[in-house]
């Protein structure tokens, strides 16, 4: 026997962060989930999940990211390891560990990228071999942006966000996001974008034409000015400050802003690298961030950084 004979098998994945370019929220379904239009785009802050084989299920989080993280059986990457176990008849408890980066309850999807990481390390860790599809689909059981974190890139999602298409999108792009003090809740979000817009009808959401131009076209500033978030009203009615957060961006030369999905972290739109760096200082000098965060993107989809160690 080796030394490495007495390593129980682990597998890491790493997987990516996402903004809504554009987000359009139609009125609530019967089922309470509200119809979207949304161009999903990953962007390079990293979660890193390994899964290793364990006497009994449990889940542990570090990193600059892991307050307010669940370390009981509500973490979205133990709920998925746990389904994927049932559909996959597998017996054998994993520890899941969960390296945090994206930021908590801040609209990046965080647990919704934990969750598609553990899918896709546990189908690695006891070797399922699991057909795409059927990843896709127990992503959408297990919330309606994990599909698109196992994908990334940037795409279009409809449905409750968990139809994904592709788009035809060029160019890579230099992000900033203003981070914010505590999170917003996704459910208190769209429940209040229901009461703002009140009685008033509101159309089937559909891609704009602005936005599609300006992923074919690669160009950064269209991008910009084509940003939208049908949430950010009800974000900033929830939070205030962040009106603050976004006029403060695009005064230091953002080429735009936008609410990240339910926020509260504000994604901001930089020309090149350099002009990202200028941005992110002078935010943090303003005072009117808690704290900032530059990535690129499009980012890739959770994949796997570590093989199964010998065991
Ligand atoms: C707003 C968005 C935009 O991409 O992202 P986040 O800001 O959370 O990252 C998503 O729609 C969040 O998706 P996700 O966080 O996966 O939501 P889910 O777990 O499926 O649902 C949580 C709750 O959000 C509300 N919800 C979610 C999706 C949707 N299309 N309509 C909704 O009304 C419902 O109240 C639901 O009970
Ligand atoms: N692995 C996880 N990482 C982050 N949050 C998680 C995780 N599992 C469950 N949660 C819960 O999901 C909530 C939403 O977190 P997150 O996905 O980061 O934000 P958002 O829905 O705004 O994108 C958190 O408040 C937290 O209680």
């Amino acid at each position: 026997m080796t030394s490495a004979d007495l390593v129980p098998p682990q597998v890491t994945v790493r997987v990516p962060g996402k903004v809504n370019l554009e987000l359009m929220v139609g009125p609530p379904r019967e089922d309470g989930y509200h119809p979207l239009s949304t161009i999903f785009h990953a962007v390079s802050l990293f979660d890193e999940v390994t899964v290793a084989t364990a006497d009994e299920w449990g889940v542990g989080v570090s990193g600059p990211q892991s307050l307010g993280v669940p370390v009981d059986e509500s973490n979205l990457a133990l709920r998925a390891a746990r389904l994927l176990a049932e559909v996959g008849h597998v017996a054998e408890p994993v520890h899941v560990s969960i390296r945090k980066d994206i930021p908590v309850a801040g609209g990046m999807a965080g647990g919704s990228a934990d969750a598609a990481a553990a899918l896709v390390a546990c189908d690695r860790l006891w070797s399922l071999g699991l057909p795409r599809t059927e990843l896709e689909h127990l992503a959408a059981e297990l919330g309606s942006d994990v599909p698109f974190l196992l994908s990334g890139g940037t795409a279009m999602g409809s449905g409750r966000g968990e139809v994904l298409a592709p788009v035809l999108a060029r160019g890579s792009y230099h992000w900033v996001f203003a981070l914010s003090e505590g999170g917003l809740s996704t459910p208190a979000v769209y429940a209040e974008c229901d009461r703002l817009r009140g009685d008033r009808p509101v159309p089937p959401p559909s891609p704009s034409p602005e936005m599609m131009t300006a992923l074919r076209s690669g160009d950064a500033r269209a991008l910009g000015e084509a940003l939208s978030n049908d949430l950010q009203a009800a974000a900033i009615s929830l939070m205030p400050a962040l009106g603050e957060v976004l006029d403060a961006g695009l005064e230091f030369g953002a080429l735009g802003g936008v609410v990240s999905g339910s926020g509260p972290t504000v994604a901001f739109l930089a020309e090149d690298n350099e002009a990202a760096i200028d941005l992110a200082v002078s935010l943090t000098a303003s005072g009117a961030v808690q704290d900032v965060r530059r990535a690129t993107g499009p980012a890739h989809g959770a994949h796997e950084i570590s093989a199964p160690r010998p065991g």
